[in-house]
C-alpha cells in the first residue's frame, strides 16, 4: 500500500488515451522523463482497456482511474488493474464505491463544506478541482490555516508556468495537470515531447 499519493512525484499527469496502444506509449514516455504515475481518466470507452494494458506492459508506472463519476466506475477500474482512484467531487455513494476497493484514492473537493464533508468520512487526502476556476492558489492559503488536516492536489487550469506556485503551499502534495501530454503531441505518437514535459515537471520538485 502507497504511504500517500501525494507525496510520489510533483506533478500528477492526468491523462486521456484513446486505445490500449496509446496509453502505453503515453506510459512508456512519462516513465522514462521521470514521472512513474499515471492518472488515466475514464473519458473514453477505450480508457479501462488502456488502464488494463499499462498495468500489464509498464509495470514500472503507478497507474490509476481519474473521473470516477459513478460508484460503478470504481470497482471496474480496480478490476482492470487501476492501483488508485481519483474523482473530481465526491457523494456520499462514490466515496463508499471507492472505500470499497481498498484502494488508495483521491476524492474531490472544491469548496471549504466539501472538505469538511470528506474530511469526516476519513480522508485527509483530496484532489481539488477545477483547481483554478475554483479559488487557486488564494483558495489553498485561505483553508490552510483553518482546516490544517488536508493535503491537496489541485488540478484543472494548472500549467507548466503556475505549478510551482501551488507547490510552494504547505497543504500541497502534489498538483495535477494534463500540460505534459498535448493532444497534438499523443495523436502523432511524439513520445519524445512528452518525455522532456515530463522531465519538466519532475524537477519541479
Ligand atoms: O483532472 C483533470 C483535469 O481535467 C485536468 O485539468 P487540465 O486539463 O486543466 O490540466
Ligand atoms: C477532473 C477529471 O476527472 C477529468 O478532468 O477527467
Amino acid at each position: 500500500m502507497l504511504r500517500s499519493l501525494l507525496d510520489v512525484v510533483p506533478v500528477m499527469p492526468v491523462v486521456v488515451a484513446h486505445s490500449a496502444e496509446e496509453g502505453v506509449g503515453i506510459a512508456r514516455a512519462l516513465v522514462a522523463g521521470g514521472l512513474p504515475v499515471i492518472e488515466l481518466t475514464l473519458r473514453t470507452p477505450e480508457a479501462l482497456e488502456a488502464i488494463r494494458a499499462i498495468s500489464a506492459e509498464v509495470p514500472e508506472i503507478l497507474v490509476g482511474a481519474g473521473t470516477i463519476v459513478a460508484p460503478g466506475q470504481a470497482k471496474l477500474a480496480a478490476d482492470a488493474g487501476a492501483q488508485f482512484l481519483v474523482s473530481p467531487g465526491t457523494t456520499g455513494h462514490i466515496l463508499h464505491a471507492m472505500q470499497d476497493t481498498d484502494l488508495p484514492f483521491l476524492p474531490g473537493v472544491g469548496t471549504v463544506s466539501e472538505v469538511l464533508a470528506a474530511l469526516e468520512a476519513g480522508c485527509t487526502e483530496l484532489k481539488f478541482f477545477p483547481a483554478e476556476a475554483s479559488g487557486g492558489v488564494d483558495f489553498l492559503k485561505s483553508i490552510a490555516a483553518p482546516v490544517p488536516s488536508a493535503r491537496f492536489c489541485p488540478t484543472g487550469g494548472i500549467t507548466a508556468a503556475s505549478a510551482a506556485s501551488y507547490l510552494a503551499l504547505p497543504n500541497v502534495g502534489c498538483v495535477g495537470g494534463s500540460w505534459l501530454t498535448p493532444a497534438d503531441a499523443v495523436a502523432s505518437g511524439d513520445w519524445d515531447r512528452i518525455s522532456s514535459l515530463a522531465s519538466a515537471a519532475a524537477a519541479l520538485r
